[in-house]
């Protein structure tokens, strides 16, 4: 099997996880994985996440226009973006989770961090997480304030929308993905409790130890 139909096929396999747990639902999300020539595999635009068929995926070169499959998610241009920025990102996966969308939808006082580091793994895996302005999906100034952030943060949350989370390989993103799902639902469960997350000094020793 060539790499693109591996990848076609972890796409399949892995969009019907989500689905089946509960992280996606209807035709809301969209993942991508980037090929070795630069283009990228991107799920189709209105698909549903659970029913993706290997032939249907579309793959867009890196200055997004379509090469084969269906028609792309409409948001393949910030996909674009975190490529650009990140050159090791193998995978972005930007779902509707709902703990996660609930954060997108609070107040904030502070759009550079707005989930504490409660675990070590969640500062590991996921680290900062920038709120990002609301903007219509799909709108190209959306895929430009992805681009803002994206050096420097492997995930961000988009306002009255939900996460993007970028990583080496699908797997990984997804991890990734999940675990900020469940640590924003530790976050609820917490609700006005006093919590105590970790520290400044502890969390640069996992930054430290595990860079992203
Ligand atoms: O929220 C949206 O509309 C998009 O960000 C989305 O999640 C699904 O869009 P498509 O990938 O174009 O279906
Ligand atoms: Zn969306």
């Amino acid at each position: 099997m060539s790499r693109e139909a591996e990848l076609r096929a972890d796409l399949v396999r892995l969009g019907a996880l989500l689905y089946q747990r509960g992280l996606a639902h209807g035709s809301a999300g969209n993942l991508s994985v980037r090929l070795d020539d630069g283009s990228l595999l991107v799920t189709p635009t209105n698909s549903c996440l659970g029913m993706l068929r290997p032939d249907q995926i579309s793959r867009v070169s890196p200055a997004g226009k379509l090469l084969d499959g269906d028609p792309p998610s409409k948001e393949a241009f910030f996909h674009l973006a975190v490529y650009e920025e990140r050159p090791k990102a193998g995978a972005v996966v930007h779902l509707h989770s709902t703990y996660s969308v609930a954060l997108s939808c609070l107040c904030h006082d502070c759009a550079e961090d707005v989930l504490p580091p409660l675990t070590a793994y969640y500062a590991m895996r996921v680290g900062r997480l920038p709120l990002i302005d609301y903007y219509r999906p799909g709108d190209r100034a959306l895929a430009e304030a992805v681009r803002a952030q994206a050096r420097n943060h492997r995930a961000m949350l988009l306002a009255n929308h939900g996460p993007i989370v970028s990583a080496a390989s699908l797997e990984q993103a997804i991890h990734a993905y999940e675990e900020l799902e469940e640590t924003a639902k530790i976050f609820f469960i917490l609700g006005d409790r006093p919590a105590a997350p970790l520290d400044a000094r502890r969390v640069a020793e996992l930054e430290t130890a595990f860079p992203s």
